[in-house]
């Protein structure tokens, strides 16, 4: 025996009634809110799109770099040192970010004999990119075959002792940025670019720094040389000057807001890293005040920075990594 709903149902009135009844059913779902999962852009990468761009870069270059090198600010002009250089912009490069601020390109080449492949411009977190991003071209450089990678930056002098200009190698750091979960490791992990949990004591090689201070002296560079903790700040805002001597207390030498995530990606997938900042600026440094000028305070202090990196201590820069290259391309 059939209940009362279903002998409803088969009357017109009943037919109708549940139509209206399923529209409405179907309205209230609408107006719903929709439950969003944001996608981690590093799903975005997966080992097999890595391992195109990888491809397609050695393929255009005829190269297979076994050095890596990533040029910070000021230091644009290392990139003089690559002889011959393809240059392959990030848009000819398939899935990998374009179109947007940086737009800048990967360079293939020599430097005395070493095959490379060079980024000038690199993807920070303080221009929005997440982590992920911000260790992508490691992780080309990984699939290309690099086993060394260089990777440079400017930075602010927490040591009162480091002036402008000065460099700083470096042999730790803190990943300030990591202690809030922030890491270009998010995402699901993949085996084929190193393991899920691995230790980043010794990431930054020792025979490399030594080398580095050896051609540091080589070159005449010493007085200015140093080798320190290098912090990871988010930015795009300097520090506090509470901030400062929290990074101080910490024994922080010099800080920064990059690097960090593309050494994470290096040492995961097993590359040598040799690591530097050239200090354009006190991290205790206050805003320059200029009522006259119409620009904010900030703005007019990285013009003011940008003119501070003496070019001889670039030119050192360049010595010192044309200089390395050479020293670790012989020993192979
Ligand atoms: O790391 P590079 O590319 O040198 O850039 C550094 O310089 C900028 C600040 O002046 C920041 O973006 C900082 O990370
Ligand atoms: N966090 C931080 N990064 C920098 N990069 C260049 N200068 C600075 C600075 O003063 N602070």
């Amino acid at each position: 025996m059939c209940n009362t709903d279903c002998c409803a149902s088969r009357s017109p009135i009943g037919k109708r009634m549940a139509a209206r009844r399923l529209l409405q059913l179907e309205e209230e779902e609408r107006r719903k809110p929709k439950l969003v999962i944001p996608t981690p852009q590093s799903l975005f990468y997966p080992f097999e799109e890595v391992e195109a761009m990888a491809q397609y870069v050695i393929e255009i270059s005829h190269i297979r770099p076994k050095y890596g090198l990533i040029c910070g600010s000021f230091l644009g002009s290392m990139i003089s040192l690559v002889e011959q250089p393809v240059v392959i912009p990030f848009e000819d490069i398939p899935n990998f970010p374009a179109g947007i601020e940086p737009n800048g390109s990967l360079v293939m080449g020599n430097v005395m004999g070493a095959p490379i492949i060079a980024l000038v411009d690199r993807f920070q977190s303080c221009d929005g990119f997440n982590q992920a991003t911000c260790a992508l071209p490691v992780r080309v450089m990984q699939l290309c075959g690099v086993k060394t990678i260089m990777l440079t930056s400017a930075a602010a002098a927490v040591n009162p002792r480091y002036g402008l200009g000065d460099i700083m190698l470096i042999e730790d750091h803190i990943n300030i940025v990591g202690m809030m979960h922030q890491t270009s490791m998010e995402g699901p992990s993949d085996p084929r670019f190193g393991s899920r949990f691995f230790s980043m004591v010794n990431a930054y090689d020792k025979d490399l720094l030594a080398l580095g201070l050896g051609i540091g002296k080589e070159i005449g560079i010493n007085k200015f040389l140093h080798r320190g903790v290098f912090a990871c700040l988010g930015g795009p805002v300097y520090e506090t000057l509470a901030e400062e001597r929290a990074l101080r207390s910490m024994d922080v030498d010099a800080v920064g807001m990059s690097l960090v995530p593309e050494v994470l990606a290096a040492h995961h997938g097993g590359l040598k890293i040799f690591s530097f900042v050239i200090i354009s600026m006190m991290a205790n440094e206050k805003p320059v005040e200029e009522p006259d000028k119409e620009t904010d305070s900030r703005t007019s202090k990285i013009e003011e920075v940008s003119l501070e990196v003496p070019p001889l201590r670039v030119q050192a820069c360049s010595d010192l990594i044309g200089r390395l290259l050479y020293h670790m391309h012989q020993e192979h």
